[in-house]
């Protein structure tokens, strides 16, 4: 019994987010299987039973349908948190599958429940298969409205839910380059210090401004500066490793954090990054385009925060940018 139970509870606990694919269609078999053998030997029984008691069959009518619509209700609670294609598929195949069982119960039961006299004022018949036609297009069009609100309600759902991550998207990214902003680095760069502080792998943070920024915007245009910007986004993406993460902070500022890293490779990691915008092919944007990057970099101590770690990358980056200034 115990195990049955549980067995139930699986079936139709809420699904959950990290549920498999596999996982859900399994569920989702097996509710279907349930659904079609619970009506089928319902109604089975019920058509090889003769009652001559009027209030019996009504109970065991009501009883049916309730079944009917609690079972129903919690597929469809259950696919509504599929992705709205295959849920609508999904739910248009149960639906026709389930009206296909419906429909020999509704006409072995409809004389049951419906007086005789009933049949003769408003239908003008009393041949049970008519009315249990009548019945079950009565059931196709309540389904239909239901599955058509169910259907709108999942449409408006997925337009809010692609709203808010596009609001989300927008809040941690920057619009021009694509790259996360300054909200989303010090987000991630404080969680970072933090396992850092805690025994985690050392961080380091590069600080990277781009050279003469403001004589590329107002000898090229502005637009162009933006499409310097884009580039310098690029190198920076094709840099780093996924496990670090390169920002934008604002202007022709960005930042690098990296993730499991001493200053001997931050160094690196910047004389790589300088070495890659300097090589680039900048003249793709523009003919005779000046473009280079001075890059600072600090290696946090144990429980640094953030601002006095961006404060000494920042720091080196501007004596880098001065002896670059005074080398030319
Ligand atoms: N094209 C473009 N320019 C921007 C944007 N945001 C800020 N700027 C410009 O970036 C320039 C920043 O220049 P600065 O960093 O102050 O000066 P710089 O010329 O880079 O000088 P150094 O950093 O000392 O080499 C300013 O002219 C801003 O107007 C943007 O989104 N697009």
């Amino acid at each position: 019994m115990q195990v049955v139970l549980q067995a139930f509870q699986r079936l139709f606990a809420m699904p959950k987010a990290d549920d498999t694919w596999a996982r859900r269609a399994a569920r989702t078999v097996l509710e279907v299987t349930l659904v079609l053998l619970g009506f089928t030997s319902l109604s089975f029984l019920v058509s090889h039973l003769d009652f001559e008691d009027v209030t019996a069959r009504t109970v065991v009518a009501i009883v049916v349908g309730s079944a009917y619509a609690a079972l129903y209700t919690a597929v469809v609670l259950r696919h509504s948190r599929m992705p709205q294609a295959w849920s609508s598929v999904a739910l248009l195949v149960l639906e026709l599958a389930m009206l296909a069982i419906l429909l020999p119960f509704l006409v072995g039961l409809s004389h049951l429940v419906v007086p005789k006299r009933f049949l003769d004022l408003f239908v003008g018949t009393t041949n049970e298969t008519a009315w249990g036609i009548l019945v079950f297009l009565a059931v196709v069009l309540f389904a239909s409205r239901g599955w058509g609100r169910y259907v709108g309600r999942s449409a408006r759902i997925a337009a809010a839910n692609e709203t808010s991550r596009v609001y989300e998207r927008l809040a941690h990214e920057d619009v021009l380059t694509g790259l996360p902003n300054r909200r989303r680095f010090e987000q991630d760069a404080t969680a970072w210090l933090s396992e850092s502080a805690a025994g985690g792998g050392g961080v380091s943070l590069l600080m990277i401004d781009v050279n003469r920024f403001k004589f590329i915007n107002d000898t090229y245009t502005h637009n162009i500066g933006d499409e310097v910007l884009k580039g310098i986004a690029e190198v920076l993406r094709s840099n780093v490793r996924k496990t670090d993460l390169a920002a934008r902070l604002a202007g022709d500022e960005f930042v690098v954090v990296l993730r499991d890293a001493d200053e001997g490779f931050a160094r690196q990691m910047a004389q790589r990054l300088m070495d890659a915008v300097s090589r680039r092919d900048w003249s793709t944007i523009a003919a005779g385009l000046p473009v280079s990057i001075s890059v600072g970099y600090a290696t946090a101590a144990k429980g640094e925060a953030l601002v006095d770690l961006m404060l000494r990358s920042d720091q080196q980056m501007y004596a880098i940018k001065q002896a670059g200034r005074t080398a030319s």
